[in-house]
């Protein structure tokens, strides 16, 4: 349970969400869907109770050790470092197993720079596979946001994750960009990741996600096939104020 003074953000949440699938967590403004993903990834301790995620416990552990366990996210509103290219950005995001320490890189020893050299690499392959390799160089205020936000997918693949957590991928962008990220993720759940999407674009949730969870006032309302959750009469009075079938 997540209680912030009077108000209880979350409360006795469990979603199964299969290997290589996208699962949409949704909700109307304010149901506790970022506080979800502030709970798994260690930003946030609960008030009470515990969290689990494949059989181990994670509550408690910090945000780089959560991410060590296989867990990644993206924020709502993007957060790039201005300054730094695409590429770059991208490398932050590789360092988690690195092999040489801050002092060996302070020093230019031949171990860090090799180490260096591995994360470029990487990341440079991890923008091939948002389709940004081109933009490598490109400082990312300069990018649009659509491409920001492959960017931030990038850097937060960096880590090897399992699980990836995307609070609202699609905000902010016009039906065919979205479409586009959409198809992003999942061609990256075919590669074998697995998606936990917070996403208010009902279209998106329809056509990219295979399961989802609908919460409100941090409890579960329903879980199963997007269609069926959309069309549930609660799910409605909780978006619209009204039974569908009343
Ligand atoms: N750091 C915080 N301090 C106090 N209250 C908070 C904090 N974070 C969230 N809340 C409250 O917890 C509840 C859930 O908020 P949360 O941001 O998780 O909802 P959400 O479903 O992500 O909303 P939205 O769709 O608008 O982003 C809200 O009532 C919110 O005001």
């Amino acid at each position: 349970m997540m209680r912030f003074g009077g108000v209880v953000a979350v409360d006795n949440l469990t979603m199964a969400i299969p290997k290589g699938s996208v699962h949409g967590l949704i909700g109307p403004n304010g149901a506790g869907k970022t506080t979800v993903i502030n709970l798994i990834t260690g930003m946030f301790f609960p008030t009470e109770g515990t969290i689990h995620f494949a059989g181990k416990r994670t509550d408690g552990k910090q945000p780089h050790e959560i991410a060590a366990l296989g867990i990644s996210r993206t924020y709502q509103n993007v957060r790039l470092f201005s300054g730094m290219s695409a590429l770059e950005q991208v490398m932050t995001g590789c360092y988690l197993n690195r092999d040489s320490s801050l002092f060996q890189s302070f020093l230019g020893m031949p171990i860090a720079r090799a180490n260096w050299r591995r994360v470029r690499e990487k990341a440079m392959h991890l923008l091939e596979r948002v389709s940004m390799a081109d933009r490598a160089d490109e400082l990312a205020e300069t990018l649009s946001y659509g491409e920001q936000r492959r960017i931030e997918i990038a850097r937060a693949l960096g880590s090897d994750p399992q699980l990836l957590l995307l609070d609202e991928p699609a905000a902010g962008m016009n039906q065919s960009e979205a479409r586009e990220i959409g198809k992003l993720v999942h061609e990256l759940c075919d590669a074998g990741l697995t998606v936990l999407m917070v996403e208010h674009n009902m279209s998106m949730v329809t056509e990219f996600c295979q399961s989802c969870t609908v919460i409100n006032f941090g409890r579960l309302l329903i879980t199963g096939d997007a269609a069926t959750c959309l069309a549930d009469p609660e799910v409605q009075a909780a978006y619209f104020g009204r039974k569908k079938h009343a």
